[in-house]
């Protein structure tokens, strides 16, 4: 058991869920641990929540995509078989249940700036941030998936970096509503004097962006935190720039320790040199843990999970990401040069490394064993704990974003293993104390956008 001193950074642990069969770009529905076939029971997304807050994560992240995958325009019929990304559902409709169910859990959303106008995508959150008495952060993403999910919408695709251009003027279009429209104190709801909203604190916000235009005023009052936590992921060039300007939290998904640590220390730099305090920037890493009681027993049951994965499973699954069919490649060749207008991390998390670089072969047997997840900790639970603060402490990321391999057992094990060993060693908390994401995520009283991000600027009339 690591010792402690008392000022090691507290952890944070978030869980990642999609009412999808299967995460991580694998294929793990037939385990028979595995209920992720429950996906359309709200009684599974209450139980999770509930187990969640009784572990005290920070935290339910649900991602989500319009699209889906396909190989040289078709969709293959492995993604049928083993459910690959269809069917799934709208994450966001589960929310209200769920956090009425664990009423301090926070909730973190998916939501594309290619495909949902900013102006309803801003009320949907608001409405959330209201419900949850501000638990709500917002994934924002530029769309994996997004060849097919642009055909869905009967729309061409938008190249890759221009994605991010929208996002930024998407979020610019945001914050005016969320930020600009409503005064803290506009709402008075004085019957006596049949005043519900002062009229002077409820501003017209207009703003004209090369995407995305709003001239009104929002729909819905200011809830507890304004603009939901901001969560982001994506470590291409123009996804780090995104991330530096306006992520408050930012989901990495490294290889190795030292690619993850030179993401957290390229981010800080990133968003100081946007303005903003060091900091600022949240890293989360996707990890995927396997504890069990003995090392022997997480060894078996990891080799387990990774059996379910076959080569055809994992060439549509990298498909699905990058658009890329690996299996029209002699295996033989090497991976570097091939490129995509889809999701570039998926690409470059294999396109540099120490030695010879990888052959396609490489590729394929890596994303069968590993799919799009990110580190992967396995072994007894003193193991694990050494490896998650080792991770934590050797690259300066700030917390987790659980990966199951099965539902609810890897939630489970860890909730059984992991997360009171963290609490023993002084690096998880015991209880929640404070009331709103953000003031989770950063310390009690910040409920709004701090001064030095963009989304502050919107708030005008704080500073008329
Ligand atoms: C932990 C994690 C969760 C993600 N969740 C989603 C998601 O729910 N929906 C989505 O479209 N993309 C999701 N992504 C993908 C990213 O938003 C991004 O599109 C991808 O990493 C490629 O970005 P890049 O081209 O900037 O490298 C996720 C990525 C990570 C690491």
């Amino acid at each position: 058991m690591p010792s402690t001193s008392g000022d090691e950074k507290q952890i944070k642990l978030g869980l990642f869920e999609t009412p999808v069969l299967n995460v991580g770009g694998m294929t793990t529905w037939t385990h028979p641990e595995n209920q992720t076939h429950r996906y359309a029971d709200l009684s599974y997304w209450v139980e999770t929540a509930q187990r969640l807050q009784d572990a005290t994560f920070d935290f339910c992240f649900l991602a989500d995509s319009y699209g889906h995958g396909e190989i040289g325009g078709a969709r293959p019929d492995v993604n049928a078989r083993e459910a690959m990304e269809l069917p799934r559902l709208d994450p966001m409709l589960l929310v209200p249940a769920m956090a009425h169910a664990a009423q301090q859990l926070g909730f973190v959303v998916t939501a594309s700036t290619v495909f949902e106008p900013p102006f309803a995508n801003a009320r949907r959150f608001s409405t959330l941030d209201h419900l949850t008495r501000g638990r709500v952060g917002w994934n924002v993403v530029t769309s994996s998936f997004a060849e097919s999910a642009s055909a869905n919408f009967g729309r061409p695709m938008v190249p890759h970096d221009e994605r991010y251009a929208m996002a930024e003027d998407h979020l610019l279009t945001t914050y005016a509503v969320l930020e600009g429209s409503w005064e803290d104190d506009a709402v008075l709801a004085d019957k006596a004097s049949r005043t519900y909203a002062d009229p002077a604190k409820v501003h017209r916000v207009t703003r004209t962006g090369p995407y995305f235009s709003v001239d009104g005023y929002s729909n819905t009052a200011a809830s507890p935190q304004r603009t939901p936590v901001l969560f982001q992921a994506g470590t291409s060039k123009a996804g780090l720039g995104v991330g530096a300007r306006h992520a408050e939290c930012v989901f990495l998904q490294g290889s190795t320790k030292a690619r993850l640590a030179e993401h957290v220390a390229t981010l800080d730099r990133l968003a100081v040199e946007a303005g903003r305090a060091p900091g600022s920037v949240k890293t989360m890493v996707g990890l995927s843990v396997v504890v069990a009681p003995t090392r022997e027993e997480a060894e078996r049951r990891y080799a387990e999970y990774l059996a379910l994965n076959t080569r055809e499973s994992a060439i549509a699954s990298y498909a699905l990401f990058t658009g890329i069919d690996l299996g029209a490649h002699d295996p033989d060749a090497p991976f570097a040069g091939i490129r995509t207008e889809m999701g570039q991390s998926q690409v470059e998390r294999h396109a540099r490394t120490d030695g010879p670089g990888p052959t396609v072969g490489d590729v394929i047997e890596a994303h069968r064993t590993r799919g799009s997840r990110g580190m992967v900790a396995v072994g007894s639970p003193d193991d694990v704990v050494e490896q998650v603060l080792d991770l934590a402490d050797s690259t300066g990321v700030d917390g987790f974003l659980l990966e199951p391999f099965v539902q609810p057992g890897s939630v489970v094990d860890v909730a059984e293993h992991v997360v009171p060993r963290l609490r023993a060693a002084g690096r998880f908390r015991t209880e929640y104390t404070e009331d709103t994401l953000r003031e989770r995520m950063f310390g009690a009283g910040r409920r709004h956008l701090p001064a030095d991000h963009p989304g502050a600027a919107a708030r005008t009339w704080a500073t008329a």
